[in-house]
């Protein structure tokens, strides 16, 4: 309900870059008595943050927002609430990962009654396409729930019509002006929150942002944006793309995603070590012997090879997805689940760690191979990869981080495409039993005798503890036993998919599972040196058959630190 235009006054919370940028491009709210209201630290207050008058209110004592001011569902006019309304717009709506996987998960959300009552989902892009066109393309992605198909249809049909599409260029203001304009026609009478999701190259981030911040940003709700990764190929572009996008937009309203951050067994790991007495403890170098994070696919980078080639496998998956979940399983216990502490455990940890040596990297390349009488492509055979490319496909790395817990215990790393398998998984591997009563049971492989925990992220997700357990019988013998948590045994229920609680946590201002600037240059600093080094020395990967375990070099570099890699044990226990 509009409270009287004319004699309320409007508390609205916004940023102070925001409203400056508002008054020079001369628009006003809504031309009724506004008061604008500026978020510092939590606190509401009525002057920007880097105004002459900056940490004092001229309207009595800063008070914390309110949660309608925080993530205004609905805004209270005094004499009712207004409510809100969401204009989710994919950028690069006919792109590869708009179809693939942001649809979908927002169709999922719709289907699972997530999405808040009043939205809308604009597609843009530069390819020329209909409403209807748009919907046509977005249908045939949509999927249902394995366990819940009931009205699945309808509700596809109930959320088609609420999509929408607008063609238009990434640098144009003009362009996002008419979007603009669209997205007021369906936000009439309510609060307008607007999430634009950059589904495109990195190239034009910010030109599609200082568009959207110029012509589209809303003008009394809040504005958010979902930035893709790669974010920057190295510190240097790392950091320009930061300074570039806060020209426009503030820390708080840039969503970096690393969509690994939302998978389920992601997410249960900081629920494994704090809420469960059991490991905590055994959290340290004191009991760890090594832990690695291996990340597996089956498939090359066919269709991808243009962007990758330009990347590699280091800055693809080990900088950000691997990285991120190292920092998750070795931070110290935050003083709470709050976004901001949380991050700042990540980036202490990121921030205790040594730079990358060369010695301690390994790339790899695949090369064409024949299985099975099938052909598989090298690297190389893409029209879009340089013959003579050295981008690596796969690498394994061994860091360490230098600080109380942890000194002295390899995280090793393992990334590659083409390789036998599909998987993404963390091995805690423990120590040896010290005066260990049953070793001569293991012969002289003591390793055998250690205990793993593995955290298998994908696929079939699932937690599991080797532990020596006595073969039933009236003899002495043992082997190693897994204590399984099978997830698909324990949970029927389909697992979300991680761009669903994503997008979930953007619409809902959760930053918990986003990357923040300083955590993204902590990241930066450990991989720099080592890529710019590997550049330019020319370090010709080791080629490896595709469909294969990868180079052996990885082995070596195992070896040099005592340690096997978990998912190729002999014992076919993997
Ligand atoms: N695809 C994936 O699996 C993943 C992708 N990402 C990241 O997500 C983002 C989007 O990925 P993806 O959908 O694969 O990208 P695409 O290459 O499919 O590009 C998305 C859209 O951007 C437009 N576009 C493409 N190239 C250019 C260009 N050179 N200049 C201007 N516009 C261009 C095209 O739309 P139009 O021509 O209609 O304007 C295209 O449909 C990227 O940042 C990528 O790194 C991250 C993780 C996984
Ligand atoms: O970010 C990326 O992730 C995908 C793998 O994601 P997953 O959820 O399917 O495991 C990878 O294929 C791609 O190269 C990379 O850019």
């Amino acid at each position: 309900m509009w409270p009287n235009r004319r004699n309320s006054v409007h508390l609205f919370h916004v940023s102070a870059k925001f409203y400056r940028r508002r008054k020079l491009f001369g628009k006003t709210t809504n031309g009724s008595s506004v008061m604008v209201l500026f978020k510092q630290d939590g606190l509401a207050t009525n002057t920007p943050a880097n105004g002459p008058l900056a940490g004092k209110s001229t309207i009595g004592e800063l008070r914390p927002l309110s949660t309608s001011e925080e993530n205004p569902e609905g805004v209270n006019f005094g004499k009712g609430v207004m409510e809100s309304t969401i204009s989710i717009t994919v950028v690069g709506a006919s792109g590869d990962l708009a179809k693939k996987k942001i649809f979908p998960a927002l169709f999922a959300l719709y289907y699972e009654g997530f999405l808040p009552k009043h939205f809308t989902v604009f597609g843009y892009a530069r390819s020329k396409m209909t409403d209807e066109e748009l919907r046509t393309m977005v249908s045939k992605t949509l999927t249902c729930r394995i366990d819940q198909r009931e009205n699945c249809g309808d509700k596809m049909e109930q959320f088609l019509k609420r999509c929408f599409y607008h063609s238009g260029q990434y640098n144009s203001e003009e362009n996002f002006a008419e979007l603009d304009k669209k997205l007021r026609e369906k936000e009439v009478g309510k609060v307008p929150n607007r999430l634009f999701y950059l589904s495109i190259p990195p190239n034009i981030f910010v030109d599609v942002v200082r568009c959207a911040s110029y012509s589209a940003s809303s003008s009394t709700g809040w504005t958010r944006v979902i930035v893709e990764k790669p974010f920057g190929r190295d510190s240097e572009s790392s950091a320009e793309l930061t300074r570039c996008l806060k020209l426009y937009l503030n820390e708080d309203q840039i969503f970096r995603i690393d969509h690994y951050l939302g998978k389920e067994l992601v997410e249960n790991l900081s629920v494994l070590r704090f809420s469960n007495l059991v490991f905590e403890p055994l959290w340290s170098r004191n009991y760890i012997r090594n832990v690695q994070f291996i990340f597996s696919e089956d498939f090359g980078t066919e269709g991808r090879g243009g962007y990758f080639d330009s990347y590699g496998i280091i800055r693809d998956i080990m900088q950000n997805h691997l990285l991120q979940i190292l920092a998750l399983f070795a931070m110290e216990t935050p003083v709470s689940l709050d976004a901001e502490d949380i991050r700042n455990e990540k980036v202490k940890v990121l921030r205790s760690m040594r730079p990358l040596q060369l010695d301690d990297v390994i790339t790899g390349q695949y090369k064409g191979h024949m299985k099975g009488g099938k052909a598989y492509p090298a690297y190389t055979d893409d029209p879009t990869v340089p013959n003579d490319s050295l981008t690596a496909t796969f690498a394994a790395a061994a860091l360490f981080i230098d600080n109380a817990r942890w000194d002295g215990v390899p995280f090793l790393m393992k990334a590659g495409k083409a390789l036998h398998k599909r998987g993404a998984e963390i091995r805690v591997q423990f120590r040896h039993v010290p005066g260990n009563l049953y070793k001569r049971t293991f012969g002289t492989d003591l390793d055998k005798a250690t205990n793993e925990l593995v955290i298998r992220v994908q696929p079939d997700e699932t937690i599991y503890l080797k532990i020596n357990n006595k073969i039933p019988g009236l003899g002495m013998r043992l082997d190693r036993s897994n204590l399984d948590l099978h997830y698909a045994a324990r949970y029927p229920r389909e697992i979300p998919d991680a761009y669903e609680r994503l997008l979930l946590d953007a619409i809902e201002g959760e930053r918990r599972l986003f990357i923040r600037s300083d955590e993204l240059d902590a990241a930066w600093a450990l991989f720099s040196p080592l890529l710019k080094e590997l550049e330019e020395k020319k370090i010709a990967p080791e080629l490896y058959p595709y469909g294969s375990r990868g180079p052996v070099g990885a082995h070596y570099l195992a070896a040099k630190y005592n340690v096997r890699w978990g998912d190729l044990s002999s014992d076919g226990q993997e």
